[in-house]
């Protein structure tokens, strides 16, 4: 049997499947106990003696009575310095089968984003029988990464079980878009796995769960969610705008000929669709305002946002898939922006509710906005953008999408009437599955 073999509870296999790392509480419990099939074997302790030294804390060889299975002297082993270590965050992923899931992941595990002293734990929720394999696939990969701070792992199709105590829920699971499929079909068709998946994150996930949607369209599907979830509180909802974001600031510093780096207080408003507005206006570069860093007016008006809001279909033409690292490097980024401060000076894009927003969008949808955090999870909106004519024009083009996607899903909102939809435009980015 290997070391760190799944649950072989059969029942446990059909719908949740666990795989456990070697969590320092599970290696502590298995001593002196059976091992999962009820033999306690050399090889299962030996695995647990391994993993411990590799994490630098290696346990009292003769406390346990273990000694025979290691060529250091016994009595010379000390007891470990103990630090208080974080509790495990658990980490949801809907879509975990899924192409972007596939480098999301890896990113996670490695610390990069939730922390280097903070463990985690994976559930893995995709959605059907034949995806289980899959991310039985992706569990294995994981384990072979040998990521200290990965400490489970639990596989499933159940969002019931998967979602279980959940800190925090990455939701990208969704159906993708079909040629010809139109995007109110889409509304609908996803629509309905984030009405279930709410209601899933309202029964069983912690209390202060954080949520952030990128199954696509992704505002209208984070209001569904966070309607059918009204235990959780409403601002701890989002839909991914980073990578619109990351792709406005990419052009801006081509632009500008500068790092990336240089590029600040962009805000990408509105919706994750080709109404978005990303906002040159309140844009800095090395701190200047953009737009007198890059003289060129009509290149702002014309052909900034159209390149921006197609630069997944360009990626997607030459490389013939969807460009799933960037989005999963956007998604890491948006967590990043929620448990690190932001810079004084500097905002990040969050499609967030805007029930008492301070620039009169109306109330009740899931639009982005600047927002800024001190690093506790929680976020604010920023109070100081200036808006212009042109900017005010395209918000409430993108604010008026939102309104009429809202309607065209009012059959999966709790309390509200049936569906009336007046979507005409497809507006879906170019590029996304
Ligand atoms: N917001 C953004 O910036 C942004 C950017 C890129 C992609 N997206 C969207 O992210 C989503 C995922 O993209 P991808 O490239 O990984 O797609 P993908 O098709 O490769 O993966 C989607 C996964 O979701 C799973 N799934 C379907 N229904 C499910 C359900 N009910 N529960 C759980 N899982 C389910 C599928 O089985 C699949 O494994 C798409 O909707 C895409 O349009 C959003």
């Amino acid at each position: 049997m290997p070391p760190f073999c799944f649950s072989s509870d059969v029942s446990l296999r059909s719908l949740l499947r666990e795989a456990t790392f070697p969590a320092e509480k599970k290696v502590k419990r298995h001593r002196g106990q059976k091992l999962h099939d009820g033999t306690r074997t050399d090889h299962g302790i030996k695995a647990e003696l391994l993993l411990s030294r590799r994490r630098g804390n290696a346990p009292s060889l003769r406390a346990q009575g273990l000694s025979e299975l290691s060529s250091e002297p016994n009595n010379e082993v000390q007891e470990p310095q103990r630090h208080e270590e974080k509790p495990i965050l658990r980490v949801a992923v809907s879509g975990a089968a899924g192409q972007i899931a596939q480098h999301l992941l890896f990113m996670l595990a490695s610390g990069g984003c939730f922390g280097m002293d903070q463990p985690l734990a994976f559930q893995l929720l995709d959605s059907k029988e034949e995806s289980l394999d899959s991310l039985e696939g992706i569990a294995m990969e994981l384990e072979d990464s040998l990521y200290p701070l990965l400490r489970e792992i639990k596989i499933g199709n159940n969002p019931q079980k998967v979602f279980q105590d959940a800190d925090w829920a990455l939701l990208l699971g969704a159906v993708p878009r079909k040629k010809g499929t139109h995007r109110a079909e889409l509304l609908d068709i996803n629509g309905r796995i984030y009405q279930e998946q709410g209601k899933a994150l309202n029964e069983v996930a912690s209390e202060d769960c954080k949520v952030l949607v990128v199954g696509n369209p992704c505002n209208t599907n984070a209001l569904i969610c966070m309607e059918n979830a009204p235990r959780l509180q409403r601002k701890n909802f989002h839909a991914l705008m980073r990578l619109d974001e990351n792709r406005a600031k990419c052009q801006l510093a081509l632009k500008a000929q500068r790092p990336y780096t240089c590029v600040t207080n962009l805000c990408v408003w509105g919706n994750h669709s080709t109404t978005q507005v990303p906002d040159f206006l309140n844009a800095c570069i090395a701190g200047e305002p953009a737009t007198d860093v890059v003289k060129d007016e009509h290149w702002f008006q014309h052909d900034f946002t159209p390149t921006v809001a197609g630069r997944g279909g360009e990626i997607a033409r030459r490389m013939e898939r969807s460009p799933a690292a960037s989005t999963a490097v956007a998604i890491a980024d948006a967590v990043k922006s929620l448990v690190d401060p932001t810079h004084e000076q500097d905002c990040f894009s969050s499609a967030v509710c805007t029930d008492g927003n301070p620039y009169g969008i109306h109330e009740g949808l899931i639009c982005s906005m600047p927002c800024w955090s001190e690093g506790d999870g929680v976020y604010h909106i920023c109070e100081d953008f200036a808006i212009d004519d042109w900017l005010r024009e395209r918000i409430l083009e993108s604010e008026d999408e939102l309104i009429r996607e809202r309607e065209c899903v009012s059959h999966l909102l709790p309390n509200a009437g049936p569906a009336a939809c007046r979507i005409t435009q497809e507006t879906s980015l170019p590029g996304e599955s």
